[in-house]
């Protein structure tokens, strides 16, 4: 079959004759189809020849001992089409079992030449390895100003700079802890709004009310400001809007970030245009706090201040300028938003289905703290929660995929003997690899019971140690926000059961179908009917 292709293609230049010739006889029409043949028949030639498809021409994937496997996909397209749609991360994983490429699989997006790792040995040798301390930007990431910020900001002084103050100031384990008064406020406020839910309509929407909660948590510790849906509902809803936005954005998949020259004539979603209207009223939102804060004088680094007043306090080499502090600040709210509410509502989702294990977290919770407030002491030493939390994140790990590709800054070579070129995207399939059966037994089976002393499972660290479940990544653009995410949603579960009983709305049954955004979330939002049972606030 190469050979026919390879006749075809030898024939290509006798169509763009005329052209070159300046023929004046023959009709334009007949001039651009030639070029157009040209055009297509080298990228047949070239794609026919490149496994992995065309933007691993060259032998790429061949710089090893061992040459990297991976599927030609399209010519021009490459695998585009299979991951712009549906589950990338189902797909992809599909594609290396059926290709025995789990250790590492090549493929095309458009002119981007991707590597993804589907077994937790080459995914730990990528995402420790120095040389992948950088990021791909898209074009909607950059244009958000996120290159200013932790996520995307490239390797170096600066990204080390920001990490330093994050780890520092944010996610420090004393500054965790300070914030707890506002994570219990949080939560109590979402507890009531459940409870009035359930007793207007008989059944819950967690999603808005986690929404809510998960919006309120962040802004409280970063800006220190609280929203009452009651007396603050402009500004509230303008934050809303604008986080929604930025989402759709950043998690859409923007053909031009692979085909680059489509930039100018097609962009279905108007990317750019949507983010040239965001960023303007991010500014203005983010600068007013700001400007609240220095009028309010309070420019302290305590362990209860919020991240602006941290932020203002900063002097010298790690005095940030006012752009760049509302690109951090921004991520901040981004990244800390969505996350904690679809991860809890999967745990959630996961307590309804099976009762017998939600019935277990219960009674766990009762012989610990009886009637009483939960607090996070009493939640760290909940060892079947924890095992709860940890099947949920195995089962369905918040970023599958995509969220956090890394970029290759110079030739790698893996000990299995394959290269992965320098400026390779490079992705870890951590679903591939939490629903691998070699890696996990019944991989598939909800069972909080492997994670369990007596099976062994208890230590298994989930925060980068272990790349048989690594949710939150590893190496140094591990997820800084782990600790501040786990303590809240392991917070929020007890809370919720320790209040409830969660039974399932007949009108709407579970339904665990996934949707694949910025991160991977339950595709029917849960619904399910909360009995109060009797503890405090
Ligand atoms: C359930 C909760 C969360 C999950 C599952 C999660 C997951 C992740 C993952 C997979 C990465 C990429 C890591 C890598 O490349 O190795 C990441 C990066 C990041 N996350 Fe999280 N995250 C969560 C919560 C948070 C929270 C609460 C914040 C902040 C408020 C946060 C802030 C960040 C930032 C700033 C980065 C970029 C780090 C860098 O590139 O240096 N995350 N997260």
């Amino acid at each position: 079959m190469e050979f026919g292709m390879v006749s075809k293609d030898t024939n290509w230049w006798f169509f763009t004759l005329p052209a070159f010739l300046g023929s004046k006889n023959l009709l334009d029409g007949y001039v651009i189809l030639s070029l157009i043949m040209a055009f297509v028949s080298l990228s047949v030639l070239t794609w026919a020849f490149a496994v992995g498809g065309i933007a691993w021409k060259n032998g790429r994937n061949r710089r090893g001992r061992v040459s990297i496997p991976g599927p030609r996909g399209l010519p021009v397209f490459g695998s585009l089409f299979t991951l712009s749609r549906g589950l990338a991360h189902r797909s992809l994983a599909s594609m290396a079992w059926r290709g025995t490429a789990t250790q590492l699989m090549a493929f095309s997006l458009g002119s981007t030449p991707v590597v993804v790792a589907s077994d937790p040995h080459t995914a730990r040798e990528i995402l420790a390895s120095p040389h992948f301390a950088d990021r791909p930007l898209k074009q909607s990431a950059k244009s958000l100003m996120f290159s200013r910020a932790i996520g995307f900001a490239p390797n170096g002084t600066y990204w080390r700079l920001l990490r330093r103050i994050a780890s520092s100031h944010l996610f420090a384990p004393r500054r965790i802890a300070a914030h707890e008064a506002g994570r219990q406020l949080d939560c109590a406020v979402m507890l009531r709004s459940i409870a009035n839910d359930q007793t207007l309509h008989g059944v819950v929407t967690l999603r808005k009310h986690l929404q809510a909660a998960a919006l309120n948590n962040i802004m409280g510790s970063v800006f220190g400001k609280r929203y009452d849906p009651a007396h603050d509902s402009r500004e509230l809803q303008e934050l809303r809007d604008m986080v929604r936005e930025g989402f759709e954005l950043l998690g859409a998949f923007n053909w031009s970030d692979y085909l680059p020259w489509l930039n100018y004539l097609y962009d279905p979603f108007h990317i750019t245009e949507r983010c040239e209207a965001l960023v303007p009223r991010v500014r203005k939102l983010v600068r007013g706090i700001i400007e609240e804060h220095k009028l309010g004088g309070s420019k302290n680094a305590s362990d209860n201040a919020d991240f602006v007043d941290v932020l203002l306090s900063l002097d010298g080499d790690e005095k940030l300028h006012e752009h760049d502090m509302v690109s951090v600040l921004w991520e901040m709210i981004f990244r800390g938003t969505d996350t904690t509410a679809l991860l809890t509502e999967w745990v959630m989702a996961e307590l309804v289905l099976y009762q017998e294990v939600q019935d277990k977290v219960h009674r766990e919770l009762q012989s610990a703290v009886g009637n009483n407030s939960v607090t996070d002491a009493d939640v760290a030493k909940l060892p079947y929660l924890q095992a709860v939390i940890k099947e949920t994140l195995r089962v369905h790990p918040p970023g599958p995929l995509l969220s956090w590709a890394r970029l290759s800054t110079s030739d790698v070579k893996l000990s299995n003997g394959m290269v992965i070129p320098a400026n390779t995207t490079a992705m870890v399939n951590m679903w591939a690899i939490t629903h691998d059966s070699r890696v996990w037994e019944d991989p598939l089976e909800f069972r909080p019971e492997r994670f369990v002393e007596s099976a062994g499972g208890a230590d298994l660290d989930v925060r980068g140690s272990d790349l048989r479940l690594a949710p939150f990544g590893a190496g140094r653009r591990v997820c800084p926000g782990k600790n501040l995410g786990l303590v809240t949603v392991t917070h929020w579960v007890a809370k919720l059961v320790h209040h409830c009983k969660w039974v399932p709305d007949k009108a709407n049954p579970i339904d665990l179908s996934e949707v694949l955004k910025l991160s991977c979330e339950m595709k029917h939002p849960l619904s399910a009917v909360a009995l109060p049972r009797n503890v405090l606030f």
